[in-house]
């Protein structure tokens, strides 16, 4: 299943439990600035299967690049793609005359933790959205789990991997209280019962560090609480189900705007929901892999093993976290430095 706490890309009646209204979740976002409205932007998608189809021979092993190019006679090295959860191939997006995107491919695999970095406007929340399925891109190619996905996701079928979008503002419902913010997916869309539920976002939430907040608005909350809600929105699951699809989080700058030690709070949340290994593929609910993007230096050191470095439409470095400050490249070196449209923060 590919589903993502974001989009208002399809319009799906709905019948809410928590109000009892019927609304639409898609429609324009300018048609309304209830929680509903909100709803449309933030929650609930779904890629259909019917979005995916196998690629040709992609499940196949396959000759690496550098292999071919830089070793022309010694035994082929083969890679193992079974491990590959989401890949972006010659990914193109342009905003009307704005090029933004301009050939990135990477993968991201089991068990990893990544962390997407480069100057502002460079498009890193742009190939979020990608991967999340809320944007298509102009050109090339996203596979998940091996299977290229054709279209934007939509809300029907289930298929492989949960992709879950944490947005930068934290994006929740204004008007609705963190226990509905939380649960609201379950609410509105599992069989449990409300009380199941209403247990279900307390252990949450107590799993995030937060306790006796579900009656309160968002509004009541600081910048760090709010992050940490949405963070319990984005790692409830339905309890009662079978599912054995790994998930991916994409997390949009969640330390941005807080202050030191409410960053390492949401950093190690970000470790702590994370599985790594075989245990990452069978696990419902539990996150097998993530992607952050983040300007702050505190996060990468301590939220990421791995960095891809975009800079001008392209992914011009990729490596671990450690090797980062000591990389030769030049534009990495300039942009670890604070010198190029940044800032890392060191
Ligand atoms: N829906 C859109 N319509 C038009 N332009 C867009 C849209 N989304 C993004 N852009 C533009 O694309 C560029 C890349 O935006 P994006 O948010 O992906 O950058 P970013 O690297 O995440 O930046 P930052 O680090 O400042 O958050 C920006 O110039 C932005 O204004």
């Amino acid at each position: 299943m590919v589903s993502v706490t974001g989009s208002m890309l399809f319009p799906l009646k709905m019948q809410s439990r928590t109000t009892g209204r019927r609304f639409f979740v898609g429609s324009s976002s300018s048609s309304s600035s209830s929680a509903y409205g909100q709803r449309m932007s933030v929650c609930g998608c779904m890629a259909s299967s019917q979005n995916l189809r196998e690629a040709d021979g992609y499940a196949a092993a396959k000759l690496s690049d550098s292999c071919k190019l830089e070793n022309l006679n010694a035994v082929p090295e083969i890679e193992d793609e079974s491990d590959v959860l989401i890949e972006c191939k010659d990914v193109y997006k342009s905003f009307g005359e704005k090029d933004i995107l301009k050939g990135v491919s990477f993968k991201i695999r089991r068990g990893e933790a990544v962390g997407i970095i480069g100057p502002s406007g460079t498009g890193k929340s742009t190939i979020l959205k990608i991967m999340a399925g809320l944007l298509s891109p102009d050109k090339g190619e996203v596979f998940i789990r091996g299977r290229r996905r054709l279209g934007l996701i939509s809300d029907e079928e289930i298929s492989g991997l949960r992709i879950g979008l944490v947005f930068q503002s934290a994006a929740l419902f204004d008007s609705l209280t963190v226990r509905e913010n939380v649960g609201f997916l379950l609410y509105e869309n599992s069989t449990m019962s409300d009380n199941q539920i209403d247990a279900l976002v307390t252990q949450t939430l107590a799993a995030v560090g937060l306790t006796g907040v579900e009656d309160r608005l968002p509004s009541e909350l600081s910048g760090g609480m709010k992050k940490r809600v949405a963070l319990a929105r984005s790692i409830i699951f339905d309890t009662t189900k079978d599912a054995i699809e790994p998930e991916v989080l994409l997390y949009d700058e969640p330390t941005a705007g807080l202050d030191p030690i409410a960053s390492t709070v949401v950093e190690d949340l970000i470790r702590s929901v994370h599985l790594k290994g075989e245990v990452a593929l069978a696990m419902p609910g539990k996150i097998a892999s993530y992607v952050v993007v983040t300007h702050q230096h505190s996060t990468i050191r301590r939220a990421v093993d791995r960095l891809l470095f975009l800079y001008e439409g392209k992914i011009v470095w990729q490596g671990m976290t450690h090797e980062f400050t000591s990389s030769q490249n030049p534009i990495v070196q300039q942009f670890a430095s604070g010198s190029l449209d940044g800032p890392i923060k060191y």
